[in-house]
């Protein structure tokens, strides 16, 4: 309904023109351009300031994010104009391609066209790189988050290899059409083999993690504007990988076997065994990704960083929002000082959201 458009739209511009210490004159003018838009077609466009502004705002409120201290930095590659999903597959090979920056990791995020009521682009990926995962008589091969998705895959002509940590294709679809299935190719995929400070038994366990979590699935909304296929990456913060995807028992579930290999007591829950081995599966993360030149996080400077987040935005006068639930790192989570305090989990937009699955 362009009413509620309107008034997106409008907040949008007031409070980002103020942020950004533009005239009273030059908001309203803005304004003025846009609702006449929004009243003639039923849409606006943003323009490359409103976007940039606006996909860094979008991460600042996000509230289950740890890693906000880092919002201004973001790095915008605005691909609106592109017109097929064949040009929306090299945009994204770009974009794995210069956030992983040869394991100086840049947090980038790919704006792809917005929602028109008859056309959008969808990228139906939840990670654009991320393992295969099977279902099988003889028991789960892979990553069985990815179990549903590799399915479609397969239904799509993608060749199954049956492998621990086979790469799945990217997988695009514009409208109805049918979707299309790009393999990536594999020299832009950096991955970091695990091996651990002390442990030399460590890299006999052939454990490896890819080296840029990149978010494909959720929509930015920016005053009143959705853009369904926004990709986004980071750098992973060690527990992650180490602390649930490796350590999950309906994930990769390695903590039993890293415990023998320790010599630990594994018939008495009282020994710890399984926290034991969590710290030095964290341990082998945090050593691999930093001995192969990967950026990473530790959940503890990440902590502190967030902490140093909250400062800044008291300070600016900004209430700081979270999900204390999503916030506390998944390992040691009373170590540091997030555990301690209470978050409001107030919505605030732009924003990064869940959307309608396409499949
Ligand atoms: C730069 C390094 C970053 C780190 C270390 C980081 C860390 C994290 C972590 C640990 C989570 C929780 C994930 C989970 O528990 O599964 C998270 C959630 C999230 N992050 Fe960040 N993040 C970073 C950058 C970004 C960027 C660049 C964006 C977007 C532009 C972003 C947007 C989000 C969103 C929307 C969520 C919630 C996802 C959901 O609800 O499923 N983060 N982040
Ligand atoms: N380090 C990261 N971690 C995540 C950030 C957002 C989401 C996720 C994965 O969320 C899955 C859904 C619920 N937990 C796993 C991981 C980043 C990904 C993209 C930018 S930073």
């Amino acid at each position: 309904m362009s009413i509620e458009l309107m008034r997106e739209a409008e907040e949008f511009i007031k409070n980002g023109y103020s942020e950004l210490g533009k005239s009273e004159q030059e908001t309203a003018n803005r304004i003025a351009v846009v609702l006449k838009m929004i009243s003639e077609k039923g849409y606006y466009t943003h323009t490359n300031e409103e976007i940039d502004y606006g996909a860094k705002v979008a991460w600042r409120n996000s509230n289950r994010c740890i890693g906000r201290f880092f919002w201004q930095t973001l790095n915008i590659i605005d691909k609106r104009n592109i017109q097929s999903v064949e040009e929306m597959a090299a945009a994204l090979f770009e974009h794995i391609e210069f956030a992983t920056n040869g394991g100086k990791i840049r947090p980038t995020i790919t704006v792809f066209p917005q929602s028109r009521s008859n056309s959008a682009f969808r990228i139906w990926n939840h990670q654009l790189i991320r393992y295969a995962g099977y279902e099988t008589e003889e028991g789960v091969i892979g990553d069985t988050s990815s179990i549903q998705f590799t399915k479609e895959c397969i239904k799509l002509g993608w060749e199954p290899k049956y492998g621990n940590f086979d790469i799945l294709p990217l997988v695009i679809q514009y409208n109805q059409e049918e979707p299309k299935v790009f393999d990536i190719p594999q020299q832009l995929i950096a991955e970091v083999h695990l091996e651990h400070p002390e442990y030399e038994w460590f890299k006999e366990l052939a454990l490896k993690w890819y080296a840029v979590p990149l978010i494909s699935d959720m929509k930015m909304e920016i005053g009143g504007i959705t853009y369904p296929a926004a990709p986004f990456n980071g750098w992973y913060m060690g527990t992650e990988i180490g602390a649930r995807n490796l350590a999950d028992e309906e994930r990769y579930d390695q903590l039993p076997i890293i415990a023998e290999m320790m010599g630990l007591n594994v018939k008495s829950h009282a020994s710890l065994w399984k926290d034991r081995a969590l710290v030095e599966l964290n341990t082998a993360v945090l050593y691999s990704f930093k001995n192969q030149g990967v950026s990473i996080v530790d959940h503890h400077t990440a902590a502190q960083q967030f902490k140093q987040f909250e400062l800044k935005e008291k300070d600016k006068g900004r209430e700081v929002t979270g999900d204390w639930t999503w916030l506390i790192p998944s390992m040691s989570p009373a170590a540091t000082h997030i555990f301690h305090q209470p978050y409001k989990n107030k919505i605030k937009k732009p924003n990064y959201f869940y959307q309608k699955k396409p499949y």
